[in-house]
C-alpha cells in the first residue's frame, strides 16, 4: 500500500470501517469504491486536501490544521486527525479558490461543557452561569473600573470646578482665571477618554459574554426532544437566540453604569433617593413583569408569523393568502404596539414619579440654599456646586430607574427561556451521544467526563451498532405510540414488524394509518410508548442516537437541503468527517445528479437557495440520495421518496434508488403500488397494525386488501 493509499484509507476510515464491521452483502461495490478512491489520491494532490494539508498548497482548508500525511498510520497523528472533526465537510477542489468557503472551526471543550451542563441543570441561564462566563474577563474588568474611578472622579470634581468658577466670577476667588479655565479643560478632555476606555471594555466583555450565551441556548435547543419542535415554532425558538438575549445584556451594562456614578461623598444621598427608587421600582414590578412577558411573547409570534410567510411564500401566492397574512400580521403588529405602549406608559410612569423624587430634592436646595446665600452664611460657588451634584444625582437615579426597568423585563426573558428550555425536553440519549464525542475530541478522559454520568453503563459501544446494524434484521416489536402532542390518541396499537436484513420491505396502506410514524420510530425521532424495536435482537434504545443517527439514512418525499452549495449539500451526508470533491462526484454520479449538477452555472459550487428552492423536486431528490449514498449506511428509509416526480425524473431517481437500497436494509413506503411490487415482502399496515404481509403476488393471490389497494389504483400487473 502506497503512502497515498494509506491517508486515503485513513481519511475514510469511518465510512470503511462501517463497511468492514458489518455484514453488508456488497463488499464487491465498496471494494470499487475505495479503489477508484486510491486512483485518484495517487493522481493528484487531492489527499493532501483530504486530510487539512491544503494549507501547503495555500488553500483554505477546513477543516482544522494539516496533518503531515506519513503521521497518519501512527497513534499520535490519530489523536491529532480527531481535531479534524468539525461540522463541515466539503472541501472544494483547488480551482474554486482558497475561500471559496468559509471554515466554521468548533470549540470542541466549550461545546461539551455546554452539553454536559445541559444534561445536569435545569435552568438553561443562570446567574452563576453569567458569572462563570465573566470571570475569564477579569483582566479587562480591572482596566474598566480603574477607568471608571478616573472617569467618576472626573464627573464628581465639575460642580467643584464650577463652583470656584462663580467665586472668581463675582471677585472672591483665589486662583487666576486662566488657570482655573485650563483645569476645567483639562478635566473636560479626560472624562470622554475614560469613558471611551470604560464603555469600549465593557462592550468587548459583553459582546463576548453574549455570544457563549448564544452558543449555550442554541446547543441546547439543538439537543431537546422532537416534542419541544412540535410544540414551539421557529421564530419562538429565533426569539430567544435575539431579543430575549438582548435584553438580558442591557441590563448587565446597565448595573455597572450605576457603578459609574457612585462615590463615598454622594452615597448617602444617593443611598437615600436609591432607597425611594427602589420602593418605587418594587411597587411597580410586580404588575410589569407580566407586561414584559407578553411584549416578549408577542414579538416572537410576530417574527414568528413573519418567517412562516415567506418561507411559504408559494402556497401563500396560490391560494390567494396574502390579504390573510397582512391581516394576521397586521394584529400581531398592533398587539405589538399595544403591549409596547403599555410598556411605555409603565416606564414613564416609574421615571417620573423618580424625577418628582428629584425635583423636590433640588426645590429644597433652591429655597434653603437660596436663603442661606442671602444671609451670608454660604458662598455662590459651594451653591453652584450643589446644583451640579444635584444634576449629577439626577443623571445616576435615572440611571438606576432606567437599570431596574431593564432588570424586570430581564426577570421576564431569563424566565421564559428558562421555562422553554426545561431541562425535562432535553433529549438524553442524543445529549450523552454529542457530550461523549465533544469530551473525545477534546481529549477528555472519559472515565471523569460528564457524559459519563449519563447513561455511560446502560449504552452499548458504536462498534457494536453499526456491526449489528449490518449483519441483523430490525424487528418492530408489539409497538404501541401515541405522539406526546396528542398522547389520547394512539397511533400504532401493537405493530409487529420484521425488516429482513440486507432486503426490501415494503410498507403500503391507507393515508394516516401509521407509515410515516413507523418511520420517525425508527429514525428514533420519537420512542415507542410501549414495545420495542430492535436490531439483531438488541434493543436500539441502547445506542446513543448519535451512532444510530450513522447507521440509518432517510429519504422522504420532499427532501430539505440547506442553503449552501450542491457539493455541500451532499458532503452533508457524512457532516464530522473530512470530504473530498471527487467523493462527492462520484456519489452524484451514483445518484443520477452528476449531469444536472454541472450544467449548473457554478456546477458543485452552486447555491441552491433556501431549503433547495432554486432545484426542482427531482434535482432535489437526487441530491438527498447522493447524499443517503455518501453516509453509505447499513439501514434506508425511503418514504414516499419518488412520489413527487414525473415519469422522467421519476425513472432517474429510481434507478438512484436501486443502487442505494442494494445490499441495504430497506423499508421503502409507497403509495403508488406499481413501486413497491418487486419488494421482497410488502407490509399492508392498517389502524396501527400489519394487517397483511407477503410478496405482491402472495398478497393479490390472497385477495385481502392489497389486492383491493391494487385493484383500486387500477394498476396493470403481471
Ligand atoms: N407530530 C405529530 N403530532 C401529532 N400527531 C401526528 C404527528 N404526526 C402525525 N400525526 C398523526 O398520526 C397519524 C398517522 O400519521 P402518519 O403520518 O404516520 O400516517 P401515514 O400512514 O404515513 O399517512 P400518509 O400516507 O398520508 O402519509 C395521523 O392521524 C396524524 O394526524
Amino acid at each position: 500500500m502506497t503512502a497515498v493509499h494509506r491517508r486515503v484509507n485513513s481519511a475514510n476510515q469511518g465510512r470503511i470501517k462501517r463497511g468492514e464491521r458489518g455484514g453488508i452483502d456488497d463488499e464487491e461495490e465498496r471494494d470499487r469504491f475505495l479503489v477508484e478512491e486510491n486512483e485518484w489520491g495517487g493522481r493528484s494532490r487531492g489527499a493532501a486536501t483530504l486530510l487539512g494539508g491544503g494549507d501547503e498548497l495555500g488553500l483554505r482548508v477546513w477543516p482544522g490544521p494539516y496533518v503531515p500525511m506519513r503521521d497518519v498510520d501512527n497513534a499520535s497523528a490519530r489523536n491529532r486527525l480527531s481535531h479534524l472533526k468539525a461540522p463541515r465537510a466539503y472541501i472544494s477542489a483547488p480551482a474554486s479558490g482558497p475561500d471559496a468557503y468559509p471554515s466554521p472551526a468548533l470549540d470542541a471543550a466549550a461545546a461539551a461543557a455546554d452539553v454536559a451542563a445541559a444534561i445536569a441543570s435545569s435552568d438553561a441561564v443562570t446567574w452563576a452561569g453569567v458569572w462563570a462566563l465573566l470571570s475569564p474577563h477579569r483582566a479587562r474588568i480591572a482596566v474598566s473600573l480603574a477607568a471608571l474611578l478616573a472617569c467618576t472622579t472626573c464627573t464628581l470634581s465639575m460642580p467643584l470646578f464650577s463652583g470656584r468658577f462663580f467665586e472668581t466670577l463675582i471677585g472672591r476667588g483665589s486662583e487666576p482665571l486662566w488657570r482655573l479655565l485650563s483645569k476645567i479643560a483639562v478635566l473636560y478632555t479626560l472624562e470622554p477618554i475614560f469613558t471611551i476606555v470604560f464603555v469600549i471594555n465593557m462592550t468587548v466583555i459583553w459582546e463576548k459574554v453574549m455570544a457563549r450565551l448564544r452558543s449555550q441556548i442554541f446547543r441546547r435547543i439543538l439537543i431537546q426532544k422532537m416534542v419541544f419542535f412540535d410544540r414551539h415554532k421557529v421564530g419562538e425558538l429565533t426569539g430567544l437566540l435575539t431579543s430575549d438575549l438582548g435584553t438580558l445584556k442591557s441590563v448587565i451594562t446597565g448595573t455597572l453604569c450605576i457603578l459609574f456614578t457612585l462615590s463615598t461623598e454622594l452615597a448617602p444621598v444617593l443611598g437615600l433617593l436609591m432607597v425611594s427608587v427602589s420602593v418605587l421600582v418594587a411597587l411597580f414590578k410586580r404588575s410589569t413583569v407580566p407586561t414584559f412577558k407578553s411584549y416578549g411573547i408577542v414579538q416572537a409570534r410576530i417574527s414568528d408569523t413573519a418567517s412562516e410567510t415567506f418561507s411559504a411564500i408559494r402556497t401563500v401566492r396560490s391560494f390567494g393568502g396574502e390579504k390573510r397574512q397582512i391581516s394576521m400580521f397586521d394584529n400581531l403588529a398592533l398587539a405589538f404596539q399595544n403591549s409596547g405602549t403599555k410598556l411605555g406608559v409603565l416606564k414613564s410612569a416609574n421615571e417620573s414619579l423618580t424625577r418628582v423624587v428629584v425635583y423636590v430634592s433640588l426645590m429644597a436646595l433652591y429655597v434653603l440654599g437660596g436663603s442661606k446665600v442671602n444671609a451670608g452664611k454660604l458662598s455662590v460657588g459651594t451653591m453652584a456646586s450643589f446644583i451640579g451634584y444635584t444634576f449629577t444625582l439626577t443623571f445616576a437615579v435615572q440611571g438606576a430607574v432606567n437599570t431596574l426597568g431593564d432588570l424586570r423585563g430581564t426577570f421576564a426573558s431569563v424566565e421564559r427561556i428558562n421555562s422553554i428550555l426545561s431541562a425535562e425536553d432535553v433529549d438524553d440519549s442524543l445529549a450523552y451521544g454529542l457530550a461523549k464525542e465533544l469530551e473525545d475530541s477534546n481529549g477528555a478522559v472519559h472515565e471523569n467526563g460528564t457524559a459519563n454520568k449519563h447513561y455511560m453503563s446502560a449504552l452499548k459501544s458504536s462498534s457494536s451498532c453499526s456491526n449489528l446494524a449490518w449483519s441483523g434484521d430490525i424487528h418492530l416489536e408489539g409497538v404501541h405510540f401515541s405522539y406526546p402532542l396528542r398522547s389520547d390518541v394512539e397511533i400504532l396499537n401493537g405493530l409487529d414488524l420484521t425488516i429482513e436484513c440486507g432486503k426490501i420491505t415494503a410498507l403500503v396502506g391507507p393515508s394516516g394509518a401509521g407509515k410515516s410514524t413507523v418511520v420517525q420510530l425508527l429514525a428514533r425521532y420519537y420512542e415507542p410508548t410501549h414495545g420495542r424495536i430492535t436490531v439483531a435482537g438488541e434493543d436500539i434504545r441502547v445506542f446513543d442516537k448519535r451512532e444510530w443517527s450513522r447507521v440509518v439514512s432517510l429519504v422522504n418525499q420532499d427532501p430539505v437541503l440547506f442553503s449552501v452549495s450542491v457539493g455541500e449539500n451532499i458532503a452533508y451526508g457524512l457532516p464530522d468527517d473530512v470530504v473530498s470533491k471527487d467523493e462527492i462526484i462520484k456519489a452524484a454520479k451514483a445518484a443520477n445528479a452528476h449531469e444536472f449538477i454541472v450544467s449548473l452555472p457554478q456546477g458543485y459550487d452552486t447555491l441552491v437557495g433556501e431549503r433547495g428552492s432554486l432545484l426542482s423536486g427531482g434535482q432535489r431528490q437526487r441530491i438527498a440520495i447522493a447524499r443517503a449514498l455518501l453516509k453509505n449506511s447499513p439501514i434506508l428509509i425511503l418514504d414516499e421518496a419518488t412520489s413527487a416526480l414525473d415519469t422522467t425524473s421519476e425513472r432517474l431517481v429510481q434507478e438512484a434508488l436501486n443502487h442505494l437500497m442494494k445490499g441495504r436494509t430497506s423499508l421503502v413506503i409507497a403509495h403508488r403500488l406499481s413501486t413497491v411490487q418487486n419488494a421482497h415482502q410488502i407490509a399492508v399496515c392498517s389502524d396501527g397494525k400489519i394487517a397483511e404481509l407477503g410478496t405482491h403476488a402472495e398478497l393479490v393471490a390472497s385477495g385481502g386488501r392489497y389486492a383491493s389497494l391494487v385493484g383500486t389504483q387500477r394498476l396493470a400487473f403481471e
